[in-house]
This record gives structure tokens, C-alpha cells and sequence, in this order.
């Protein structure tokens, strides 16, 4: 019998144990160009591994699930970390799980404002990307070069995400 997975916003501390949030914190805000641009510094640091990784910058155009979603599988990247930063400016999931002797844990749902981006960092388990509603454009900051870069997990039984409220 297959559970159900509640959603909860994201904020920074409940995101903490898997990555960061992308957004305009002000703790992290700083002015330049004379004061003409807010910078909001070093939110996540980009990780690629290995020799003759390099951290690449995508652009991910995903289409929207339908619901209720069954979320089968998680995945992990064990040589970078991998960011997801909204473009359309819509809201997303977030589905990530900590490890538990090598497989993923029950899996935690976070709702994503059109603000926020996240940051997994390496090797953290996490559902491929959730678009909602429509087709949706992320700019993705993550790791190319030699070696297997994904490790994926199939559950027994699926657990169950009811259509989110937006
Ligand atoms: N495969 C790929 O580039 N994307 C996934 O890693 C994902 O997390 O969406
Ligand atoms: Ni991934």
C-alpha cells in the first residue's frame, strides 16, 4: 500500500540537511556597482568532483507533472552537486531524501516558490525535476566530466504526492 507524502514549504533550515535555497536573502545581500545591484552572495557553493570535471550551466525546460505522482525512484549525483533555478519564475517541487546505509529515505516533499532555486549538494537523493502547472525553464548549475555521475534507486512501492495547491 502505497503512502502519501505531505508537501511543505521550503525554507532554508528545513532544506538544510540536503542543500541550499537560492534566493535574495538579505542576510547574504551586499551592494555593488554603486549601489546599483543587490548582490546576494555565495548562496551555494558548485561541486565537480574528479579529474577533468568542470561545472557546466544548463537550461532545463521541464514539463509539467501530473498528479496524484508517483514518486518510484531518487536519484544522486556522487561527483557534484546540482542547482535548479527557476526561469519562468513558477513554482516547483523539490522531493529529496536522506541516506539510509546506501538507498534513499522516505522521501521529504518541499513546494518551491517561483523565487527560490535549490542547491543539492552532492551525492544528496532527490527526485528528477518536478515541473508544475506548465512547461517551466531552469537554469541548472551541475558537473560534467568522466565517470558515472548518477545513481539511481527504485522503490518497492511507490509513495503517493497529491496535486499541491498553488
Ligand atoms: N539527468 C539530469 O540531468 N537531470 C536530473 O539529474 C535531475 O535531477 O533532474
Ligand atoms: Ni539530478
Amino acid at each position: 500500500m502505497s503512502e502519501f507524502l505531505d508537501i511543505r514549504p521550503l525554507t532554508q533550515s528545513a532544506f538544510a540537511r540536503f542543500g541550499e535555497v537560492i534566493e535574495a536573502d538579505p542576510a547574504s545581500m551586499r551592494l555593488i556597482n554603486g549601489g546599483t545591484t543587490e548582490r546576494f552572495h555565495a548562496l551555494a557553493v558548485a561541486e565537480a568532483a574528479g579529474e577533468g570535471a568542470r561545472v557546466i550551466i544548463n537550461l532545463f525546460r521541464g514539463q509539467p507533472r501530473s498528479f496524484p505522482y508517483a514518486v518510484d525512484m531518487m536519484e544522486r549525483h556522487p561527483f557534484g552537486s546540482q542547482s535548479f533555478s527557476p526561469v519562468s519564475g513558477r513554482p516547483f517541487l523539490v522531493v529529496v531524501s536522506e541516506d539510509e546505509n546506501g538507498r534513499p529515505a522516505r522521501p521529504e516533499v518541499f513546494l518551491a516558490r517561483g523565487d527560490q532555486g535549490v542547491n543539492y549538494r552532492r551525492n544528496v537523493w532527490h527526485h528528477p525535476l518536478m515541473a508544475l502547472g506548465e512547461p517551466s525553464e531552469f537554469l541548472v548549475v551541475d558537473r560534467n566530466g568522466p565517470g558515472n555521475n548518477l545513481e539511481e534507486f527504485f522503490f518497492e512501492t511507490p509513495f503517493i504526492i497529491k496535486e499541491p495547491a498553488l
